[in-house]
């Protein structure tokens, strides 16, 4: 609507001043063209009396009032300038004085306010465009993130970070993925219900956030499962396994005074240009679930021995402990 608006004053403007320079050229004209010049006065008149009309039913929608204020005056200027004009044609108007200042101080200045309010007017808009682009951000931060942890969601994965990936030669940029999954947590709902577990959830999601670096991406892939895409090779990401197994299972988490046991299980794909990103999905997918399968608390890397690498093992399935 702003940018129809511009279009509108802009074209008004221009037309304006096409047809004033035209008919002012008739000034060289000799006298008996003076029919001419009282038809091109009354045009110009006529006109600025529509972009009055415009300017005024613009006012009484959602046009701004201050700069609507001051395009009123310049036309009005204007207005008094080429009314002067017009009469002139007419009758003497004395004293001369009063012509002069009615004439050229008029118009001038309305022209001076005009250019004035389409300045104050041009500054508003580029800060409303940028206002407008600052929550584009904030929107699409909001729309990328799950509320719940402050990860990125499945949403961006999908649609934004897969698309990124496309263009990553992984022959020269080594990326690996971490799929985490907490251990037992239905038994932990059951035991201390969902609030309980969505706090735990957010606990989870604050220790792999605080022990990822910069360059890495923290993904909620799904209700207790975590996708965490680290740049470097699967050694490099072993190692920030490593640390986030080791950082969330002793980390402090009480509920009612009793310290809870907790872990994670873990499995790691490293992203090769012979696989597509769903497939290494897949299979860092079935790493975790070897390491579910060798009894949970540890980390398995895809496509090597696939045997478990345990933080440290940990005999019980049953891990949620007053
Ligand atoms: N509180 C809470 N629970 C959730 C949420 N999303 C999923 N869950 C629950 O998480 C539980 C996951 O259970 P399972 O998939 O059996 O996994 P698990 O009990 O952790 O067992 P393992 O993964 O084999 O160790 C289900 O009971 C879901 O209802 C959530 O946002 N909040």
């Amino acid at each position: 609507m702003t940018q129809v608006r511009i279009l509108i004053i802009f074209i008004a403007t221009l037309s304006y001043w096409s047809i004033h320079l035209l008919t002012s050229s008739q000034a060289v004209l000799p006298a008996d063209q003076n029919i001419f010049d009282v038809c091109s006065e009354i045009f110009n008149l006529l006109f600025l009396l529509a972009m009055l009309a415009v300017n005024i039913s613009l006012a009484k929608r959602s046009y701004d009032a201050d700069d609507g204020k001051w395009f009123f005056i310049g036309l009005l200027l204007l207005l008094c300038g080429h009314t002067h004009d017009l009469l002139d044609e007419f009758i003497s108007i004395n004293p001369l004085v009063i012509s002069f200042v009615l004439e050229n101080a008029a118009n001038n200045l309305g022209v001076l306010v005009l250019t004035y309010a389409l300045f104050k007017w041009s500054i508003r808009y580029k800060g409303q465009i940028k206002t407008l682009q600052e929550q584009k951000v904030i929107l699409t931060s909001v729309s990328n993130k799950d509320p719940m942890t402050q990860l990125y969601n499945r949403r961006f994965l999908n649609d934004g970070f897969k698309k990124q990936l496309d263009e990553v030669d992984f022959a020269m940029q080594k990326l690996s993925l971490v799929m985490i999954d907490l251990d037992n947590f239905k038994s932990f709902n059951d035991s201390y219900g969902h609030l309980h577990g969505d706090k735990l959830i957010q606990h989870a999601a604050k220790v792999i956030s605080e022990e990822i670096r910069e360059q890495d991406f923290a993904f909620r892939y799904g209700g207790e499962e975590f996708l965490v895409v680290i740049e470097g090779d699967k050694s490099t990401a072993k190692r920030v396994a490593n640390r986030i197994l080791d950082t969330y299972r002793n980390s402090p988490f009480s509920i009612d005074g009793n310290y809870i046991h907790k872990t994670l299980s873990i499995g790691i794909k490293q992203l090769s240009c012979k696989l597509s990103f769903e497939e290494s999905l897949n299979d860092a997918d079935t790493a975790l679930y070897s390491a579910k399968q060798a009894g949970r608390n540890c980390i398995v890397l895809s496509g090597e021995t696939e045997q478990p690498y345990h933080y440290k093992q940990h005999s019980t399935a049953t891990l949620v402990q007053l």
